[in-house]
């Protein structure tokens, strides 16, 4: 196998994933669209848009011709945000060698379509969707490049190429592991930023700690249970894609996602919260996505049905908060994914 690897693109998750695959020796190349940013990498080894102040290994090499990139590459990693997924891919499809394995590490969907990632790099690329290995986790970028230690997991239908995944990414600061469950790992990815939004709104409003857990309790079951019943393994959601990125991704002052629920929660008005961010918030886009899950599935999502109409209706937090906290009283156990699980799969 050769030992060139490609990164699309140059975000800061592209850029952290590079530099650990840089760290693994391997031949990383990166592609970027814009040229300044692949003059900077290749010249000053830095990439001081996404990830400030922080050296880059010499050995990554940058390119804004992804063909360059992506020729002989035994593995091409893809982190664009959700929203250029499929544009990337049209791209991708018309340079990329036929067995080299595709990765993905964006925590997202195609709104427009509902797809998961997956699903559309499968139908731009034309290979299998089992195929395709995704790696999601407790990750954020600026840790990642200051390697601090950090798990992940790698989830195909195909267990050799995950494995080949892990093997890839795997050192002393970086510990993958690999899981089976595809679609869990995919949805527990981006439904965490959900949550994440909301426990930053309730941080801006100037809630406690004890709204903060109740956020991430009841917010895992809810993304447990349209999981489940959109063909995920509950224990996903208690691995690390699931509750390990939950609680890194809603209580970390690195998470995009907090920061933006936190001003939100401080009364600040969207369009503003997200040209300040200059980053891209993932979670926004999946609210409007998980809405359209809870009604097609008919599943409740109490906590991401609030949040839509905070983001899109311009509800005020407040009356969120009062409308999550006056719901109909209930058992706790009614409202777990494991029940809708043993029905379906005994
Ligand atoms: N940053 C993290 O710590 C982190 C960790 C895990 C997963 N992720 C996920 O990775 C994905 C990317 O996030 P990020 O943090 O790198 O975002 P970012 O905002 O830091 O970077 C986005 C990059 O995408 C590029 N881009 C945008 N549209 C493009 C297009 N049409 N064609 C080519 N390039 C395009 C931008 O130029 C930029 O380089 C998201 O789904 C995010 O949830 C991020
Ligand atoms: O900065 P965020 O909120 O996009 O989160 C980044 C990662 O998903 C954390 O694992």
């Amino acid at each position: 196998m050769s030992d060139k690897v490609a990164v699309l693109v140059a975000g800061s998750w592209g850029t952290a994933l590079a530099n650990v695959l840089a760290a693994n020796e391997l031949d990383v190349h990166i592609w970027s669209r814009s040229p300044e940013q692949v003059l900077e990498i290749n010249e000053q080894h830095t990439n001081s848009r996404y990830l400030p102040g922080m050296a880059l290994s010499s050995h990554l090499k940058a390119t804004a011709d992804m063909k360059e990139a992506v020729t002989g590459a035994a593995a091409v990693l893809i982190a664009a945000p959700s929203s250029a997924m499929r544009e990337v891919c049209r791209q991708l499809k018309t340079c990329i060698e036929e067995d080299s394995i595709v990765i993905h590490a964006t925590k997202g969907f195609e709104t427009e379509s509902l797809k998961r990632m997956s699903t559309v790099i499968s139908e731009e690329i034309s290979r299998n969707e089992s195929s395709i290995v995704v790696l999601s986790g407790p990750s954020h970028a600026e840790e990642v490049i200051r390697q601090c230690p950090t798990t992940v997991v790698v989830a195909s239908g195909d267990q050799k190429a995950a494995e080949t995944a892990q093997d890839l990414f795997m050192n002393a600061y970086f510990r993958v592991y690999t899981n089976r469950d595809m679609i869990g790992v995919e949805l527990a990815g981006a439904l965490k930023n959900i949550i994440a939004l909301g426990a930053g709104m309730s941080d801006g409003l100037g809630f406690g700690d004890n709204a903060k857990a109740a956020l991430l309790t009841r917010g895992l079951a809810e993304i447990s249970r349209i999981g489940v019943e959109m063909g995920a393994n509950p224990l996903t959601f208690a691995g690390l894609a699931g509750v390990g990125d939950l609680v890194v991704t809603a209580t970390s002052k690195h998470s995009r996602n907090w920061r933006a629920g936190f001003m939100l929660g401080e009364g600040k008005p969207l369009d503003e919260v997200l040209s300040s961010m200059g980053m891209v918030v993932e979670g926004i886009r999946t609210t409007k996505a998980a809405y359209a899950f809870s009604e097609k599935f008919g599943v409740q999502m109490p906590i991401a049905n609030q949040l839509y109409h905070v983001l899109f209706e311009q509800r005020d937090p407040r009356n969120a908060v009062e409308a999550l906290m006056g719901r109909n009283p209930k058992t706790e156990m009614e409202t777990m994914p494991l029940q809708t699980w043993e029905q379906w799969h005994t």
